[in-house]
């Protein structure tokens, strides 16, 4: 097995408590055996190498883990966009256009685009990536969605409840994606999603989509509190979902229950129980002219904090973490620390990914993602700057330099 030393190291950002709660460490190196990482430590005591790497003084830090992306489509909603920044508000029922333009699709298609756009993100430094279905809402579109998006990412999750489709009963859909179509898309997906909100499914709906989904083994997230205050935050941690993304209106109430899922639980060991990971989605506030989501007020209330692209034609057509974070710290009140760090370990708590043994959906048990530690997987970008400061301190700068994903250079 071949190693590689990537060696004077500037700033070297870890998320490993065990090296330096909180820190970054400077005049690092890194030693990356095969997939995975094998040493990280001071760049004078590191281990001789088959090969080298000089980041010649520059930052590296732990490849984005985007764990919210809707990347199985076809068309685009440019009119939307337009009539949306001329005043009109984002709306549920938008959704029905890109499931025309995804039915319409040859699988070749939504082939080249979805891997299109991960080649967008991988060039900014994204090296995990969720994607949903949800455009298709028929079993035969639901499952070719799940298939194609089993072939390209890391995680892909089921969102038959993402809209009534046009032309379609709202309680006779219900019957379908909680019975026949979620039994055919299983097999290609680790979790189910609903989109709790005024439009798309109600409390009571939501509670079906939840429970058949764990009768069905399967993990659970929820779109929730997007548009308007509303049950989704609650019911995610009622059924132990495994995060609640959106976020933009929380009652008191909410964040109890989202803190209350966290107590006791101790990100270092991963240790059970663990709660429900609240995912904000800055591009997204941004796109839809929505409150920013309370991510300063949800950190300091102790829940766990993802930052997510939801790259999506409707309401966020960006893979840009980069421009998430520094939204994050430039007008969410993050630090840059705890940006990048919702980025990349939060992302992987999200989708269980933290630890060692996760499954991809190809069936390859693969090793944790979001740290840079002995034993992770080898998931890292190198900055064309000396320090992750400048992720928000340069806000729309290319700074993405080199990214390696599984130990091998990807950009
Ligand atoms: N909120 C629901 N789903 C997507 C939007 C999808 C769309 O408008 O096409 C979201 O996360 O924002
Ligand atoms: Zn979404």
């Amino acid at each position: 097995m071949t190693s590689l030393l990537i060696d004077n190291i500037g700033e070297l950002t870890t998320n490993d408590d065990g090296v330096e709660v909180g820190g970054r460490l400077h005049n690092a190196a890194i030693v990356i055996e095969g997939e995975r990482v094998a040493w990280v430590g001071a760049a004078a005591n590191a281990p001789a190498t088959d090969e080298q790497f000089d980041a010649g003084g520059r930052a590296v830090l732990p490849g984005w883990v985007d764990s919210h992306t809707h990347m199985v489509f076809a068309g685009d909603r440019t009119a939307e966009f337009e009539a949306r920044m001329a005043g009109e508000t984002y709306a549920a029922g938008g959704i029905n256009v890109t499931v025309d333009a995804t039915r319409a699709a040859t699988d070749t298609a939504l082939s080249e685009n979805l891997a299109r756009l991960i080649a967008e993100a991988r060039r900014g430094g994204t090296t995990t990536i969720e994607t949903k279905t949800g455009y298709g809402l028929t079993v035969d579109d639901e499952v070719r969605a799940a298939r194609i998006a089993s072939e390209h990412v890391d995680a892909v999750t089921f969102l038959g409840a993402h809209v009534v489709p046009r032309g379609s009963d709202p309680t006779a859909y219900l019957d379908l994606v909680t019975g026949p179509m979620l039994a055919a898309v299983a097999p290609h997906v680790s979790a189910v999603d609903v989109f709790c909100e005024t439009g798309a499914f109600d409390e009571v709906a939501t509670r079906r989509v939840l429970e058949t989904a764990r009768a069905a083994g399967l993990a659970t997230r929820v779109h929730g509190n997007q548009l308007g205050h509303g049950p989704g935050a609650l019911l995610a941690v009622e059924y132990g979902s495994l995060s609640v993304d959106h976020l933009g209106f929380l009652s008191p109430a909410d964040f109890d229950a989202l803190a209350g899922s966290w107590s006791g639980w101790e990100a270092r060991s991963g240790s059970s129980p663990r709660g429900t990971v609240a995912t904000v989605l800055p591009a997204c506030d941004l796109s839809t002219r929505m409150p920013l989501a309370p991510a300063r007020e949800l950190l300091d209330a102790g829940v766990v904090l993802a930052i997510a692209s939801n790259c999506n034609p409707g309401t966020s057509y960006t893979s840009s973490m980069g421009f998430s974070v520094a939204t994050a710290v430039l007008q969410m009140g993050l630090t840059i620390t705890e940006a990048v760090r919702a980025a990349t370990l939060g992302g992987a708590i999200a989708l269980g990914m933290h630890m060692d043994g996760w499954i991809d959906p190809r069936g390859i048990t693969q090793a944790a993602v979001g740290r840079i530690a002995p034993g992770s997987r080898a998931d890292l970008q190198l900055l064309e700057a000396p320090s992750i400061t400048h992720l928000a301190y340069r806000p729309g700068m290319p700074l993405t330099s080199a990214v390696w994903r599984a130990g091998t250079r990807v950009m």
